[in-house]
This record gives structure tokens, sequence and C-alpha cells, in this order.
């Protein structure tokens, strides 16, 4: 499998806190891997590192055959290192649309400027609309993004990030929150992205039984060190993760 991304050795601490311990695992294109673990785990820690919000002590990551290393998290985002967060990064007096046409300026790169202004924005929106529709929100199109229901604002979040056409999404507890229901849209709208836009998914979430059913590999994490990493199959049957996890799996 041709990795896209590869993470060597990484480590990190806060004032003595070791969040990342020797952390090594690859993400092969088109994967939708997952990392999971308990509390303070070292997740969020891993995606920052990932996505240049920090940068590790020790240890090295590649994306595409490249050392991110001294990347900033904006240079990362044009590579096509795609990022969602815990909690909602949207703005929420905007407009669904217009929350979307940001995340599709990434998608445009900066010879596009060179075109027409009114020639790239009608490209801009096209595309933007395009991704609405595909996440089947194009009737709030119009409304402000932070007066839809919780829902729906995760929704274009996710909106906003694919419109980027990253290469690789990070996602932060995308599902944190939602319905059942919302949960199997959501899964449904992550999976075809990968079919149709050829997006490889790196999902951080909490709900076991969502992670095991949709992600091709695993990677558990506990006091910052890497306890399993392989099919989801083997992680219930792992001794270590099922002690890290208190019979919780
Ligand atoms: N900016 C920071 N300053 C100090 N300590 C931090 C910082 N960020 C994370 N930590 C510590 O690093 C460890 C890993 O935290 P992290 O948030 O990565 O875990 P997590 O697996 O994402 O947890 P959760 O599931 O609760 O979100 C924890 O002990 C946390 O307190």
């Amino acid at each position: 499998m041709g990795w896209i991304l590869e993470a060597n050795d990484l480590h990190l601490s806060f004032k003595g806190v070791k969040a990342l311990v020797g952390v090594t695992f690859a993400v092969g294109e088109g994967e939708f891997f997952a990392v999971i673990g308990p509390n303070g785990a070292g997740k969020t820690t891993l995606l920052n590192v990932l996505s240049g919000v920090y940068e590790a002590e020790k240890g090295e990551v590649v994306f595409l055959g490249q050392d991110l290393k001294g990347k900033t998290p904006q240079e990362r985002a044009r590579l096509g290192l795609g990022r969602t967060f815990q909690g909602l990064e949207i703005f929420r007096g905007m407009s669904v649309l217009d929350n979307v046409k940001l995340g599709a300026e990434l998608a445009f790169p900066s010879y596009s400027l060179a075109l027409p202004k009114a020639e790239r924005e009608w490209r801009l929106r096209a595309w933007a609309e395009e991704v609405l529709d595909y996440l089947h929100l194009s009737p709030f199109r119009h409304a402000p993004a932070g007066m839809l229901p919780y829902g729906l604002q995760k929704r274009v979040e996710v909106a906003r990030a694919l419109a980027g056409k990253p290469r690789l999404l990070l996602l932060d507890e995308p599902m944190a929150g939602l319905s059942l229901e919302e949960k199997q849209d959501l899964a449904r709208f992550l999976l075809d992205a990968r079919e149709e836009w050829g997006i490889t998914l790196l999902w951080v979430e909490h709900d076991l039984r969502a992670v095991l059913e949709l992600s091709d590999r695993v990677l558990v994490l506990s006091y910052g060190e890497a306890l399993y990493y392989g099919p989801p199959e083997g992680v219930r049957k792992d001794p270590k993760v099922a002690e890290a996890y208190l019979g919780q799996v």
C-alpha cells in the first residue's frame, strides 16, 4: 500500500506530562484510519502534531513523501492536509454557503487568482454548491450557520473541510453530540467523499462501535503510547486494550 502519511517515533511532553511516547504508524492512500484511546491518551495532541499546531520534540511526520518539519498549519493545509476540530469551528453569523466557500478557497490554487474576479467567484461558488448538494445542505445554504441545529452545524464544518479538497482529512471527534441517525448520515457522507473525491480519512472518535464498523485500521493510544495498531477485528481481542479501557470495550 502507498502511504500518504507516515509518523515516525513521535515524542511530545507538556511540563513532564508525556503526551506522545514514540508513536509510529502510517496511513495508506484511501484508508479510513481511526485513532482511539481513553481520555487523556494523547489523541488530540497527535492531531495537533500532524496538523502543525505543535511540533514534536522528536520524530518526524512525512506527508506525500515530504517531511513536514517546520511547516505551519496553513502550509500543511495548502499541501492537502485538512482538519476539523473538537467542538465547532464555523462562523456562526455567516451563511452556510459562505462558510463552505471559505473552505473551497483552499481547493483553488493561487494561479486561479489570475482569473478575472467574476470567473473565479463563479467557480468557487459552483464548487461550494456542489459540496453542499453532496452533503444535503443545499436547502440551508442562505441560513446563518449558527442558527442551524447542532447536527447540521457539525455537517457544515465537515462540508467546509471537504470543500478544501484535502488529500487527507483529520477529523477530531466528528460524531460527538450527534444522534444515531445523524451519525449514520455523517458516516455515509464521509465514505462517499472518499469514494467520489479520493480523500483519505483519519479520525479520532469515542464512539467505538462506529469506529470498529467503519475503519480499515485502528491505532489505540494510552498514556501517549501505541497499544495496538492493526485491523478493527483485533481491537476487542487485544488484552492490553481491554485493560486500558477497563472493560469499556
Ligand atoms: N497544551 C497542553 N498543556 C499541557 N498539557 C497538555 C496540553 N495538551 C494536552 N496536554 C496533556 O497531554 C495529555 C494528552 O492530552 P490529549 O488532549 O491529547 O488527550 P486526548 O486523548 O485527546 O483526550 P480526550 O479524549 O479527553 O480529548 C493529557 O495528560 C493532557 O492533560
